[in-house]
């Protein structure tokens, strides 16, 4: 049995991951982290330090705030750690990057296989378009905090690997300005209730193709989140990514 410690539990992600983790034989949480504790299936902390219980893994669904502190547990322990937050910034990356040298650290800041595929699917495009503009929109739910979503700058990391020297533009507010051929556009939409959306417009002459990625459930989220957990408890300290989970999976 995977002992799971959930940090961010009483958020969107934390109960839907809770909820699916009751259908699922070999993981338990065995507690969790939030703001404001609480006793329910399994306890709630308001600080990952109260946790004595030896975790087999830590799931990371909370806020850039937690990073630290998470940080610190999960390296003082060596406990490997998922990590799903997004509107994380250069310097969490580099740490992370630097924990894994001790600990298996698992990032991806969408935990849809479907999404990595269109990840992959638009770097193609984005390298055999090489003179179609590339424009990126997320639409997410009004309670999102951060902007662009960590799926955007995640397409617009993988575009630009292929188009050496472009450059992110948000929201392009300059009307007296043409676009620029070297620009990767992204948009920001935040509305109602929507969980997730993505597309990627490659707009050519006389042509335009359009990805788009549609998520209705978090479900879906909480499920790539689990099979990562499974995925890296066993490993050797690396920085592990969606990459890595699928080339598992492909037969
Ligand atoms: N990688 C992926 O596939 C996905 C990533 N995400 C990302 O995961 C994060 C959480 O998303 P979501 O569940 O929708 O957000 P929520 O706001 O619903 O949940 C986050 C929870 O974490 C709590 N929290 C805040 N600070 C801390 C802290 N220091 N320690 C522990 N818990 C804390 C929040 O409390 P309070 O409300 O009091 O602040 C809240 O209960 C976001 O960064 C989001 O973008 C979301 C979905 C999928
Ligand atoms: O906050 C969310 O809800 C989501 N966040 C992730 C992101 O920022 O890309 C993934 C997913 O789109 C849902």
């Amino acid at each position: 049995m995977i002992k799971i410690i959930l940090n961010g539990a009483r958020g969107k992600m934390g109960k839907t991951i809770a909820e699916l983790v009751k259908s699922q034989e070999d993981v338990e949480i065995i507690a969790g982290v939030d703001v404001v504790g609480e006793r329910g299936d399994f306890p709630i902390y308001d600080s990952i330090f109260k946790i004595d219980e030896k975790a087999d893994v830590i799931v990371d669904f909370s806020n850039p705030q937690a990073f630290d502190n998470l940080l610190s547990y999960a390296l003082a322990r060596r406990i490997p750690l998922v990590m799903g937050t997004t509107g994380l910034v250069e310097s969490h990356r580099l740490k992370l990057q630097d924990a894994a040298k001790t600990i298996p650290v698992f990032y991806s800041q969408n935990m849809s296989l479907g999404v990595f595929l269109m990840v992959m699917l638009s770097q193609k495009l984005a390298r055999v378009l090489s003179d179609f503009d590339v424009e990126i929109v997320e639409r997410h739910h009004n309670q999102k905090i951060d902007a662009p979503s960590g799926t955007a700058i995640m397409l617009a990391e993988a575009i630009q690997e292929v188009r050496s020297g472009a450059e992110f533009v948000y929201s392009r507010v300059d009307k007296r300005k043409k676009r620029d051929k070297n620009e990767i556009g992204i948009h920001s939409i935040r509305a109602g209730n929507l969980v997730g959306e993505h597309r990627v417009i490659f707009g050519g002459e006389d042509e335009t193709i359009e990805i788009s990625h549609l998520v209705t459930s978090r479900k879906v989220l909480a499920a790539g989140a689990l099979k990562a957990a499974k995925f890296i408890v066993e490993k050797a300290p690396g920085y592990y990514t969606m990459k890595d989970l699928v080339d598992s999976l492909s037969c």
